[in-house]
């Protein structure tokens, strides 16, 4: 068991108790230990007694950050379509100005960090299916561990207001005692298994490729990627921290994440890097062209050499490269972009692959690049604008936070954003799963819907379901 000996926390909130009188409005005090390495999954699941419905889990393919917020302790939320990244950036920054923030590690993801993102589309009219998340939705947890290169620290976030009292600060530190001892490996009783799946309109999703593809060789749009959804029952409520489990064992290679808003969790497992700061560096990815994973090895590296010669997956591909480049062009000083794709080899999957890195020129947010990267053509299109109008018009799907930025922002402006692919939405005993394939003038409506089926199994494995056999 973790144990946190001093505490500077009651000096803390007093001041910014003091500071909210002042101030008149609510003042943050965060305070950051160092602590001994816990189980992230066992940090998740004990927040499930008190915070369960306002957790939220994060992994990076290489494992060197790892951060999980439990409870809400603020949120920035919006459903304005207009300016929704400035909005969140300029909310967080004003929220940090008269923060009491006693922390010297100075390192990222460690201390104040709000973790959320945003809806794929806000002129999209939301469904009831995405009734609990706004177009953009960021929570600041109230207990944050962060995992950084193998050294755990544990955040506290508080925000005082002035009708609050010294007590306060006992009674955070009982609490945060009593969760420290409930952080106990989880066990999982009997595997449950989805009763029903069922595929969303499958035959018209096709007919509605084959009609694309006809308009992409007719007209001005060269890129359009089309998603479907599968919907799962299951006869009791789905454990959020069983599927985690799952995803964990199964998809190392990828961002794990899991954003519980209100009760519903939107959990995946994604291979697609959108863009990380880590201070002046900026890192990007491109990823797109997919082929299945062989049987064996000869079958597999067979499949990889056709992938990286076929060239309805290599336009696929270039479309998000040049995309990319030209955005990140204007946010760096410096980028480094290799001419040729190579193999990203994922369970079930291989894409084509481009990795982008850059020095960024002062002033450059971590928000704003992702504003303007979102979506890539991996996600919308080409060109952006008419890709999106496309999606709005002929998919029957409500995207919400599917193939949309999620990720974490910390105090110093850095953070890392995916792209919430091979996803899913979790409510209750049922969960709407999402996986999507770029069309292009040369794409075949059978072979991208088997496509999406390979982009479906990280989810559905880690629900226990299976629609290949
Ligand atoms: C849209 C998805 O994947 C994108 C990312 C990689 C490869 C893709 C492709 O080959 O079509 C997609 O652009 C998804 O998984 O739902
Ligand atoms: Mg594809």
């Amino acid at each position: 068991m973790v144990t946190i000996q001093e505490t500077e926390l009651k000096d803390g909130i007093r001041s910014a108790i003091d500071r909210s009188k002042n101030f008149n409005r609510p003042i943050l005090v965060s305070e950051v230990h160092k602590i001994d390495i816990i189980n992230p999954l066992s940090f998740f699941y004990a927040g499930r007694k008190l915070f369960r419905g306002e957790r939220f889990y994060w992994k990076d393919p290489s494992d060197k950050t790892i951060i999980i917020g439990l409870g809400k302790m603020m949120q920035i939320q919006s459903d304005q379509s207009t300016d929704r990244f400035f909005h969140v950036e300029r909310e967080w920054e004003q929220f940090l100005e008269d923060a009491i923030i006693p922390d010297n590690h100075n390192i990222h993801g460690v201390g104040p960090t709000i973790f959320g993102g945003f809806s794929f589309d806000p002129l999209k009219p939301r469904t009831k299916l995405w009734s609990k998340f706004s177009h953009s939705l960021f929570h600041l947890p109230k207990y944050m561990l962060s995992i950084m290169e193998g050294q755990a620290y544990l955040t506290t976030n508080i925000v005082c207001t002035k009708n609050d009292d010294e007590s306060l600060a006992d009674k955070i530190m009982n609490e945060r005692t009593e969760l420290l001892t409930q952080v106990v490996k989880p066990t999982f009783e009997k595997w449950n298994l989805p009763f029903k799946i069922e595929e969303i309109n499958p035959e018209p999703w096709k007919h509605s490729v084959e009609k694309l593809v006809k308009d992409l060789q007719e007209g001005s749009l060269k890129k359009v990627v089309l998603a479907r959804e599968l919907r799962l029952i299951f006869n009791q409520s789905i454990k959020v921290e069983q599927v985690l489990h799952h995803l964990l064992n199964e998809q190392k290679e990828s961002f794990v994440f899991a954003f519980e808003s209100n009760g519903d969790c939107f959990i995946g497992a994604s291979p697609e890097r959108l863009v990380k700061k880590d201070g002046e560096k900026l890192f990007s990815t491109c990823l797109a062209g997919s082929i299945a994973r062989g049987a064996s090895k000869e079958e597999d590296q067979h499949l990889g050499a056709q992938l990286l010669t076929d060239q309805k997956n290599l336009n696929e591909h270039q479309f998000v490269v040049d995309m990319i480049k030209s955005e990140m062009d204007a946010f760096c000083s410096e980028i480094n972009i290799p001419k040729e794709p190579k193999l990203m080899k994922m369970r079930y999957i291989q894409h084509l692959y481009t990795p982008v890195s850059g020095i960024s020129k002062a002033d450059t947010s971590l928000l704003k690049v992702v504003e303007h990267l979102h979506p890539t053509p991996a996600l919308g299109g080409m060109p952006k604008n008419e890709a999106i109008e496309k999606i709005r018009e002929v998919e029957e799907l409500d995207r919400g936070f599917y193939a949309a930025p999620i990720g974490w922002l910390d105090k110093f402006g850095s953070g890392e954003f995916a792209v919430a692919i091979r996803s899913g939405l979790i409510q209750g005993n049922e969960a709407s799963l999402f996986a999507g394939c770029g069309i292009v003038e040369n794409s075949d409506a059978e072979s991208e819907f088997l496509e999406t089926r390979i982009k479906f199994r990280p989810m559905l494995n880690a629900l226990g379901g299976n629609i290949n056999e």
